[in-house]
């Protein structure tokens, strides 16, 4: 009997609901949220689903910190801050909601189960909360959702099905996201033509924006990466999945991760030249910015 709980009943947290609500394997979906107001309304509209599809699903509301008896648990909240930035968006929110993961994280000391951290940026605050609160199976989701993107654009580009191309965007979930082209395969073999490697990338950073400018946030996509997520990371299905994880010297970073009955195994492909640089690069950069986190947290603790 699966239970997983869901921290931040917003965009995300309602499209997460509504799919593990769906999934056929969960049953308890356990929500909160900032005031408790929106975790209340996303299990009334939630238990309004159920009756009407015949799902059987419990739903209820919890503070983050009756969770820890969940299997799982969602962290996809947001803390209230103005982004206005046009490059390296996910980034901006760093300082707010690093002090609110800080203080999420600490409440599931040594917690057992699995964590999907989903709030930005990813890979940072999956480190914060895996240094935070000690969990061995903490991950997060944004390289299996561009890697998701690029194999749908690079499918649609070849007219050929999405299913028919293999291929891994890894790295960071932002700006730096490493395109694992010299691998990437169509029908099982080397790409017929050069990937274009540059397109993609503009067409995955483009992506988001579209959707949030259409409809105001991004959450399907998302939300749909997070459950596959949960279900690999929970035994429900095996395969591969491209994962914020611990990579090297405390950095995480998105990694493709082989489950098999929710046990995982890195499953790095080999990397040209070019692409083993942008790994580096990004690894540092996210080392950087774990860096003036840990920084701005001293700073506010007396000595
Ligand atoms: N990793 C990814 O692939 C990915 C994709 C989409 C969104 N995101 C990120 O996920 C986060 C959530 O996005 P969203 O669109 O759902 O935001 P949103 O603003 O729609 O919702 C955020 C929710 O968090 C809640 N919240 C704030 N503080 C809280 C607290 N202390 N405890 C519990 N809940 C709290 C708010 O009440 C709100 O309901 C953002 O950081 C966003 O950038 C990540």
């Amino acid at each position: 009997m699966t239970a997983v709980g869901v921290i931040g009943a917003g965009a995300v947290g309602q499209a997460v609901g509504m799919l593990l609500a769906a999934s056929g394997w969960c049953r308890t979906v356990a929500v909160a949220s900032r005031s408790g107001r929106s975790a209340a309304a996303l299990v009334t509209d939630l238990e309004d689903m159920g009756q009407a599809g015949g799902s059987p699903v419990r739903l209820v509301t919890a503070a983050p910190a009756h969770m820890r008896a969940c299997d799982a648990v969602v962290v996809c909240p947001r803390a209230a801050f103005t982004n206005t930035a046009t490059r390296d968006v996910r980034m901006a929110g760093l300082r707010a909601n690093g002090v609110l993961l800080r203080r999420l994280a600490r409440q599931f000391t040594a917690y057992s189960g699995v964590v999907l951290v989903v709030t930005n940026p990813v890979d940072v605050m999956t480190r914060l909360f895996a240094e935070e609160s000690g969990c061995a199976r903490v991950l997060g989701v944004g390289s299996n959702t561009d890697s998701a993107r690029y194999r749908a654009i690079l499918a649609r580009r070849l007219r050929v099905p999405a299913a028919a191309v293999h291929g891994h965007v890894i790295g960071e979930h932002g700006d730096h996201a490493v395109i694992c082209a010299s691998t990437t395969t169509v029908h099982g073999r080397r790409m017929p033509v050069p990937v274009p490697v540059t397109e993609i990338r503009e067409e995955l950073a483009a992506r988001p924006g579209r959707i949030a400018d259409g409809i105001g946030r991004t959450r399907c996509g998302p939300a749909a990466a997070t459950v596959t997520a949960l279900a690999h990371a929970l035994g429900v299905t095996d395969g591969v999945v491209e994962l914020s994880a611990h990579w090297r010297d405390g950095v995480h970073l998105g990694v493709p991760l082989h489950f098999t009955g929710g046990r995982r195994t890195e499953c790095m492909p080999t990397l040209a030249p070019n692409e083993a640089s942008q790994l580096a690069a990004a690894e540092s950069k996210l080392r950087a910015a774990y860096e003036t986190l840990q920084a701005a947290e001293k700073e506010k603790t007396p000595a």
